[in-house]
């Protein structure tokens, strides 16, 4: 669960039921004095989601009978990590967002573009009536400027958009059709545990697609190698934890290193998310990495790296010595930013390096490393945070922001670190 998500308690029915009246008829008081609904009923789930988006987002929503509902609270996690992403890597005031096959509810960009003011959208879907309806939900909000609908057959690039489009997106998202057949729908696990009703949630077209949702990532994957960096990033949530190796598979088939996973679990649902660019930023571990340790082997390699200093005797002593080592590094630009936490104040150094300039080849040829032009990307940038907490060493967080090369960034830790130490010792603290 996202910890921006409000939906961690199950909300007050009844109150709820006073914004959106439709609810009411749903809400009843249960065993315990709490209010409730019936979550097995359908009709419930859609007055419950419609409820929600009006009172929280100011969403009118109108959901079919014979169309998916979507849960508000988990739809809110895909979002939420979708702008971790964009806020880590995504310079631009403007954001443009894809979401393949949006459903009848155009929930996704929907809800979006309500929390954020300067994102838009192309949305697709192949199904008619959704497609019809979505195009209803969007006209009912005014948001018709904002979010285009494109009609799409099942036989076209799931990415056609992004081909056809002048302008360059921030992120694709994609919930996509979990299953490949409809026994593949009674095996699955939720189907078993909600009951026949769970499928009647959604349509044949919603839920199945020709060899699961593993086939249809493989294609906006194979699509995304021709299209790379139109797109910033390319994302798309995952039904079954057992597809994600899978997926993972692919990125190692070629050579696609800049990728990251995470898991939204809200109530008894879980479900996964991937993603993937060939754009040099990197994502902060906090934001590319689960804990989960069934997925450990095929987690993207840490962008995070903590180097500990049991000797320095504070976080101020350890970050003067750092400044120190900063400065006789060559090719480097060093800004510093002041930030204010509960635990206390701390200060992140933001490295932007034009060349590599330190590592051991290059040192030992004696020879000015290629230092890139100005307006050139720079072979790395990173944030470094000195750290101390009650009864931890003092730590050096490094952080790697920008970069081709995996081993530019790990060899500027390993030097950095290594020319502290001697500087703490120097200073009569190592
Ligand atoms: C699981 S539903 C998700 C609906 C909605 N985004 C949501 O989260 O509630 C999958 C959607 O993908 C659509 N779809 C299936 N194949 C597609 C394709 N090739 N291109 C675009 N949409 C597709 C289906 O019609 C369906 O609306």
């Amino acid at each position: 669960m996202h910890p921006r998500n409000p939906y961690n308690e199950p909300p007050d029915f009844t109150d709820l039921a006073r914004h959106y009246p439709p609810l009411r008829p749903h809400v009843f008081i249960n065993h315990t004095g709490s209010s409730a609904i019936n979550f097995k009923s359908l009709p419930a789930q859609r007055r419950l989601t419609e409820a929600l988006c009006h009172r929280d987002y100011g969403l009118s929503l109108t959901l079919p009978d014979d169309r998916l509902c979507p849960p508000v609270p988990n739809r809110l996690n895909y979002i939420l990590w979708l702008q971790d992403i964009v806020i880590s890597t995504c310079g631009s005031s403007t954001v443009r967002g894809f979401d393949i096959g949006t459903g009848a509810s155009a929930i996704y960009p929907l809800l979006a573009c309500r929390l954020e003011p300067t994102w838009s959208f192309i949305a697709t879907d192949i199904d008619d009536r959704s497609i019809q309806l979505a195009k209803q939900n969007i006209a009912q909000n005014s948001m018709e400027g904002r979010i285009v609908i494109e009609h799409m057959r099942a036989d076209d690039a799931i990415l056609q958009p992004l081909h056809t489009s002048q302008m360059n997106f921030d992120f694709v998202m994609c919930n996509p059709p979990f299953y490949s057949s409809a026994e593949d729908v009674s095996r699955s696990a939720e189907f078993k545990e909600l009951g026949p009703n769970a499928i009647c949630s959604g349509a044949e077209v919603e839920m199945i697609t020709p060899g699961g949702e593993t086939s249809f990532v493989a294609r906006i994957f194979s699509e995304s190698l021709q299209l790379r960096t139109k797109c910033r990033w390319y994302t798309s949530m995952l039904g079954k934890m057992s597809s994600i190796p899978d997926v993972v598979c692919l990125f190692r088939e070629h050579n696609v290193d800049n990728y990251a996973i995470t898991e939204f679990v809200q109530g008894q649902t879980r479900r996964w998310a991937i993603g993937w660019s060939f754009q040099d930023a990197r994502l902060p571990d906090t934001i590319a990495r689960i804990s989960n340790p069934a997925l450990q082997n095929i987690m993207p390699s840490r962008n995070t790296l903590h180097h500990s200093f049991p000797d320095a005797r504070s976080a101020y002593i350890l970050e003067s010595a750092l400044r120190n080592v900063l400065t006789i590094v060559d090719s480097l630009s060093v800004t510093s930013m002041a930030s204010a936490t509960p635990e206390g104040s701390s200060t992140t150094m933001l490295v932007h390096a034009r060349g590599n300039t330190w590592s051991r080849a290059a040192r030992r040829k004696r020879l000015p490393a290629a230092v890139s032009a100005d307006q050139e990307p720079p072979v790395l940038r990173c944030s470094i945070e000195c750290c101390s907490k009650v009864d931890t060493p003092c730590e050096i967080i490094f952080t790697w922001l920008e970069g081709k090369d995996r081993s530019v960034f790990e060899s500027f830790t390993s030097h950095v670190s290594r020319k502290v130490i001697s500087a703490l010792q120097e200073l009569g603290d190592g």
